[in-house]
């Protein structure tokens, strides 16, 4: 990062303790600005800038606790001074960045020759000095993580959280650096191995990724939208790692939808179940403690699939956000970050319901100040396979694009054991085939159980979490990856693979072999989800699915290595090319009864789309024209 990266915006809490370890004074600073550098004998500082002062902490000795960060919280305990400095409320990707420049920078520091002595210090006459603190440059990481391997030898790591003033402990856990103690208290066996430090990596922006991230940080309300793959997701997630958790609320139409950017659905933000109900009902339904709280604490809704939300509910979400939130502003003031493909699937309705979509409800032109649509396909790199999916896209299947299809009938994608995933129209097909095919292998079952937070709410989980709460596999079964543990060696959200069996060990996870190459053996991994009721709720299980088959509405979102489709049940427009743009490449897609007539575009959505295109080329033209004269 540049230096002008690690600083950040948030509430800080400073509070000075006692030797009991109790706040005996407090400051809150709302709106502060922390940033970190090195004084004139090449301490750490963190300052703290109120907007009017600023106050220096040396960091000679921490403590640091991480646990939160994704939450936009953390806390410094500065250990000789008896003082800890509590953050809150800044977006995660900032502070992510702060503090793990922190925890590198101070790790490598230790014990370094560069660090002046007691004596230096007392005999100092430097002018005192502020410089920001350079960039973590490799050797830095290095440096840290060769002393943090001695200490793992000799030191135990601390799981006592700091208390604070309620004498609660605070929201972290303890994960840097313990003071050095005598290793003979410390039996090494019992130590818990300490992480690895490292910069996190952000994958770059696109240009017009970035200019949509700069269009939501001045505060517009916008709807970004473009084809399948296009990185909206992707964005979302930035998007919320830029903006300050408290008042950011991450929602998406499905509940599937909303784990892939870490959300709940739009509805269990909502509280107003199905939205049915008359107005004055669902206004009640909206002020029920624990709800009233969202909607009177939000400043940014994030919305993800937008094409499955219904043009009834959200001229109705706007109406309740009026009048909950006491405001005569479109969408009660709040700020709409808004995103999907209307080209692919419609909201699901009832039979007799009205199926409207959010761009012909009567509130939309008011509350999306900009349309704005991405152009970059990133899911997938072959040019000619694009031009298929985009005429796919807008309804238009041409016989040459018809006759690409229907070869891909006789493309071999099983590799390596690794059997095509059957993307199904309809739910019963898939739950059939998975079990089926699991049956039919010989060996022994393995039955993997969640371990969840609240037993109570496993519907919750279920809804919202990627992983089912028991997983039943065997030697051979085929499965999916359902969170991404390495990007860089492919094993990402989707990765198709086969169980090659399982370790001798008490716990027998599963080795599994990946399309990517590699061979890992699985284990349990967590998710965090938010409830309605705002709690979080975790849930420990590996991170993998039965990949015989999934249904297409569950696969919208979802980019996938091998594909097998039938497309002979189709009954919405968009599904097809939603199943068909799950894809990466042709070649590890197989269509095995491809017939034009399944290829449909709304045509309402295909107007709206054109009528968004005319806009902006309009307002280009007359840009243009301005600059011009
Ligand atoms: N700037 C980027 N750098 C690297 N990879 C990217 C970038 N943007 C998107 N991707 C990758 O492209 C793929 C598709 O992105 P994503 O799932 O966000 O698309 P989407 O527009 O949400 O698609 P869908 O409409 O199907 O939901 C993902 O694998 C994502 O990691
Ligand atoms: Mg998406």
């Amino acid at each position: 990062p540049r230096s002008a990266d690690v600083q950040c915006t948030c509430n800080v809490t400073i509070e000075y303790l006692n030797q009991a370890g109790q706040a005996t004074k407090r400051k809150v600073i709302r709106n502060a600005t922390l940033l970190l550098g090195r004084n004139e004998l090449r301490d750490i500082l963190l300052r703290v800038d109120d907007g009017k002062l600023f106050q220096n902490f040396v960091l000679r000795e921490i403590q640091l606790f991480t646990r939160f960060i994704r939450d936009g919280k953390s806390c410094i305990k500065i250990v000789p001074d008896n003082v800890q400095i509590l953050i809150s409320n800044c977006p995660p990707d900032k502070l992510q960045v702060l503090v793990k420049t922190l925890a590198i920078k101070y790790g490598a520091d230790k014990k370094s020759s560069k660090q002046a002595s007691d004596r230096t210090r007392l005999l100092s006459v430097l002018p005192k000095t502020f410089d920001n603190i350079s960039p973590v440059q490799l050797h830095d990481v290095k440096r840290a993580n060769e002393l943090r391997m001695l200490q793992n030898v000799h030191t135990p790591v601390s799981t006592k959280a700091p208390k604070n003033r309620m004498g609660n402990a605070c929201p972290g856990r303890q994960v840097k650096r313990p003071r050095t103690t005598s290793s003979e208290n410390c039996p090494v066996h019992n130590l818990p191995p300490k992480a690895i430090l490292s910069m996190p990596v952000q994958r770059k922006l696109s240009k017009e990724q970035s200019h949509v991230l700069r269009t939501v940080l001045c505060g517009k309300n916008v709807f970004f939208t473009g084809s399948a793959g296009t990185g909206k997701s992707f964005l979302l997630k930035r998007i919320v790692g830029a903006l300050p958790p408290k008042s950011t609320y991450t929602t998406a139409s499905t509940g599937v939808a909303a784990c892939h950017i870490g959300g709940t659905t739009l509805h269990s933000f909502a509280g107003i179940g199905s939205g049915k109900a008359p107005m004055q009902q669902c206004v009640e339904l909206a002020q029920r403690p624990g709800v009233l709280q969202h909607w009177q604490n939000c400043k940014h809704l994030i919305i993800d699939e937008i094409s499955m939300v219904n043009g009834e509910f959200f001229d109705k979400l706007e109406a309740v956000a009026r009048i909950v939130r006491k405001s005569i502003e479109p969408f009660g003031g709040i700020q709409l970050i808004v995103c999907g493909d209307f080209l692919q699937l419609p909201p699901v309705i009832r039979t007799n319901e009205k199926k409207t979509f959010c761009f012909q409800a009567k509130s939309w032109r008011k509350c999306i100040h900009l349309n704005i649509e991405l152009t970059e396909v990133r899911r997938q790199t072959d040019k000619a396979f694009i031009a298929i999916l985009q005429a796919i896209r807008i309804g238009r299947c041409t016989e040459e694009v018809a006759a690409q299809l229907i070869k891909t009938a006789s493309h071999k994608i099983d590799q390596d054991g690794i059997l095509a995933t059957r993307l199904c129209t309809h739910k019963d097909d898939v739950e059939l085939t998975n079990e089926r095919r699991l049956q039919h292998l010989p060996g022994k079952v393995h039955t993997f159980n969640a371990s969840d937070s609240d037993p109570m709410l496993v519907q919750t989980l279920n809804a919202q979490c990627p992983a089912g709460q028991t997983l039943e596999l065997k030697k051979g079964a085929q499965v999916m990856l359902t969170k991404n543990l390495d990007v860089q060696r492919g094993m990402v959200n989707g990765a198709r693979g086969v169980v090659l069996g399982f370790e001798s060990e008490n716990k027998a996870l599963p080795q599994v072999r990946f399309l990517c190459g590699v061979t890992e053996t699985i284990k349990p991994e967590r998710w965090t989800i938010k409830a309605s009721s705002g709690i979080y709720l975790t849930r420990q299980q590996l991170p993998l699915r039965l990949a015989w088959a999934i249904s297409i509405h569950k696969s919208q979102g979802m980019s996938l290595d091998c594909v097998e489709i039938s497309l002979a049940r189709v009954f919405e427009s968009g599904q097809a090319y939603v199943a068909l743009s799950r894809a990466r490449s042709l070649e590890g897609l197989r269509v095995m009864d491809f017939d034009p007539k399944v290829v449909r575009a709304n045509p309402d959505v295909l107007q709206f789309y054109s009528r968004m295109k005319r806009e902006r080329l309009f307002m280009q033209s007359s840009l243009d024209d301005y600059i011009e004269i």
